[in-house]
């Protein structure tokens, strides 16, 4: 570098570290959509009013028990609100344009998008990182920079389902690993190196349309994954004629440094079951697309095909729904985590925060873009979305007091209305600011736990813990200190309760049907023409009970006692073919008899299935009038559908055993009729 270029890449990088400071580690941003066309149709109510640049109002219609209406109102305050007339450049400048130029100081950054389904999250995501590839590729070109052979890296991939999938690369399944430094590296995934807008364009066009996408009762063109686009800025090495000859196998990408990168995610929506019911069935399921399903199950018939299909995606979108939840859920989890010191970040909850292990940790930044849905029939969703930034924001409250308190502004944070429970302990912390800095949060969680041990009326039994939510108790299990604060205590004790009744009430029912199965699902009358009747009437009576009633249970025994009367090779040709055909009618009736059962077994499963579904729709009505933390809510959900996804696990197995065994059945039919024509 000549003198001048040095003395410019001082008096920049001085700047910089300025802008640096000046930066939060943690803006959440809220942005409303306007009604659209379907809701206005509906005339349904703008329930949410946005008074300033920083605070909005939701006005709730609620039922009294003597069902009179009211609005409960619940105000919200967050570093910016931005009305639904804002546009996307000015969503930009107040989200990721003051990140932009620090990037280029090895700071990390995460742009997320979190919301409902069809809040406007795609919306507003898709064209912030051409704006930001835009601004670097602007800044790439000052001499600072360009003289350090900075360059610019795209990459775009997406998690659905806990898998990472390439999308500039055609949905390449990618891996994830952890070196030697705990460095999360993805495995496969393609980087590409862009100096050109239209380039970037480019690629984001081709990765959009690679998107799993799907649609729900509240947005047809719904993304069911989570898209991560990142821009890394490297450092490119010169290396030596000598090295290069030496490292001559070593490919472009050891050849750079990386120095800063910023992640764009769109998350899935944040939905709960209830809003995928109306259109689930057409919506695009990624496990089962028919071209799959046959090859899964070769023997089976279009009718069974056509029942299986309904089956497998009304229960996997639930399991898509569960894992979105979770990766959610766990994100908060981290940033919770991350904002409270604590040593252990719970990283490994998701895939999804182990991709973003390395944003979080060390110089990093986090913004977070809350999408909400104006009309008053997403109030509920509205207020989980404002109560998940809100606690996000919080977070980053005590954070920024603690460590950015000359930088970040502090601000106020969530003023729910006075109809709503009060939280002594919240209040506490907004109202006396000054006593944030000497509450450190083990202190604040240890208090928790005190109020929450001597409150013993509360605690639940133990035996039923299964079914609760336990994201908020990892926390405590590996830290020795839970990160959650008292107001979350207090609700959790109570919602626990709730829910433990809850879970009985599932459990009981499940061991109800459980029961019901063994001594409904009895065995079928049959027509034994066969001699050695006696014999097989007993050795069938012997079968009685729970492990008689086990599908496949039957098939086994009948293929034993086959074996067993099966003429040694010497006696068979001795055997009239008048007897062989006699023996294959018999044969026919007896597997008939079979089939029918494992049917009627495989129908009782999915009765099973579909009633336990009617019980986690009944809870979520029931959940949906308590006025509880929705992430509470939602780990609740999980819970649920986590139990959903293992019954239809077992479905699907029993799927497979019963085409196994038309593939049996097939060939007997072969060899008997082979027999006969002999
Ligand atoms: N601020 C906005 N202004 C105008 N239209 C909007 C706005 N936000 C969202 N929309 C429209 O609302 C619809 C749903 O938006 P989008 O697909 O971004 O939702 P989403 O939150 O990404 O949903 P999902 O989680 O299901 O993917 C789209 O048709 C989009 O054009």
């Amino acid at each position: 570098l000549g003198p001048a270029d040095n003395y410019n890449a001082v008096t920049s990088e001085k700047e910089i570290s300025t802008r640096e400071n000046n930066v939060a580690k943690i803006k959440v941003v809220v942005r409303k959509r306007p009604l659209n066309r379907k809701e206005l149709s509906r005339k349904e109510d703008d329930a949410v009013a946005v008074h300033d640049s920083s605070s909005l109002t939701v006005y709730e219609p609620k039922l009294k028990v003597d069902l009179t209406a009211y609005v409960e109102q619940h105000e919200f305050c967050f570093d910016a609100v931005l009305d639904e007339d804002v546009s996307n450049d000015e969503v930009y400048r107040e989200t990721v344009e003051r990140i932009i130029p620090i990037i280029f100081q090895r700071t990390k950054a995460t742009c997320f998008a979190y919301g409902q389904t069809g809040s406007g999250k795609t919306y507003t995501m898709q064209p912030l990182p051409l704006r930001a590839a835009q601004d670097m590729i602007r800044l790439l070109q000052q001499p600072v920079y360009r003289n350090q052979n900075f360059k610019l890296w795209l990459s775009y991939f997406e998690i659905y389902g806990g898998k990472l999938y390439d999308l500039l690369s055609d949905r390449r399944h990618l891996l994830m690993r952890e070196d030697g430094k705990k460095q999360v590296c993805i495995v496969g995934l393609q980087e590409f190196e862009v100096s050109d807008v239209q380039v970037v364009r480019e690629y984001i066009e081709r990765g959009n349309a690679a998107r799993s996408t799907g649609s729900t009762g509240a947005n047809e063109e719904s993304s069911r994954s989570h898209a991560i686009l990142q821009l890394a800025v490297k450092k490119h090495i010169i290396v030596t004629e000598t090295r290069r000859q030496r490292d001559r196998d070593a490919n472009e990408a050891k050849n750079t440094k990386a120095v800063g990168k910023i992640s764009f995610i769109d998350l899935a929506g944040s939905e709960r079951g209830a809003d995928t019911t109306d259109n689930d069935r057409q919506t695009r399921c990624y496990f089962c697309p028919q071209i799959h399903l046959p090859i899964i199950f070769p023997n089976i018939n279009l009718v069974q095909l056509k029942n299986l299909l309904t089956c497998i995606c009304y229960y996997h979108i639930r399991i898509e729904g569960a894992e979105i939840n979770k990766s959610l859920l766990a994100l908060k989890e981290c940033i919770r985590a991350l904002d409270n010191d604590q040593i252990h970040i719970p990283f490994r909850g998701s895939k999804l925060t182990e991709v973003l292990r390395d944003s979080f940790v060390g110089n990093s930044r986090t913004v977070m873009i809350s999408c909400i849905s104006p009309n008053a029939g997403s109030c509920e969703h509205t207020l989980n979305t404002l109560r998940y930034a809100d606690r996000v924001k919080s977070l980053s409250k005590g954070g920024n007091t603690r460590k950015e308190q000359s930088t970040a502004p502090t601000i106020p944070s969530m003023r729910e209305s006075s109809s709503a429970p009060s939280y002594p302990l919240s209040v506490e912390a907004d109202e006396v600011p000054n006593q944030i800095q000497e509450k450190r949060p083990v202190d604040i969680s240890r208090r928790g736990a005190e109020n929450f041990t001597s409150n013993s009326s509360m605690e639940p039994d133990r035996n039923n813990f299964s079914m609760i939510p336990s994201y908020s108790n990892r926390g405590k299990e590996e830290n020795g200190a839970s990160g959650l604060n008292d107001r979350e205590r207090v609700d959790f004790s109570s919602v626990r309760t709730v829910y433990n009744s809850k879970a009985q009430l599932i459990q009981n029912s499940a061991n109800a049907q459980e029961d019901e199965k063994v001594t409904r699902v009895s065995p079928p009358r049959r027509k034994v023409i066969r001699e050695d009747k006696s014999e097989k009437q007993n050795y069938m009576k012997k079968d009685s009970g729970i492990e008689a009633s086990r599908p496949g249970y039957k098939v086994q025994q009948v293929r034993q006692l086959q074996q067993q009367q099966r003429p040694t090779s010497a006696s068979a040709s001795q055997v009239s073919s008048r007897q062989s055909e006699k023996e294959s009618s018999c044969d026919d009736v007896e597997i008939d008899a079979i089939l029918e059962e494992e049917e009627a077994l495989i129908a009782a499963h999915r009765k099973e299935i579909e009633n336990t579904m009617e019980i986690v729709r009944e809870e979520m009505n029931l959940l949906a009038e308590v006025d509880q933390p929705g992430s509470l809510i939602d780990d609740y959900v999980t819970q649920l559908s986590f139990l959903l996804s293992r019954k239809a696990a077992g479905l699907v197995s029993l799927q497979a055993r019963l085409s196994r065994f038309q593939q049996r059945l097939k060939e007997q039919e072969i060899l008997s009729r082979k027999k006969s024509s002999r």
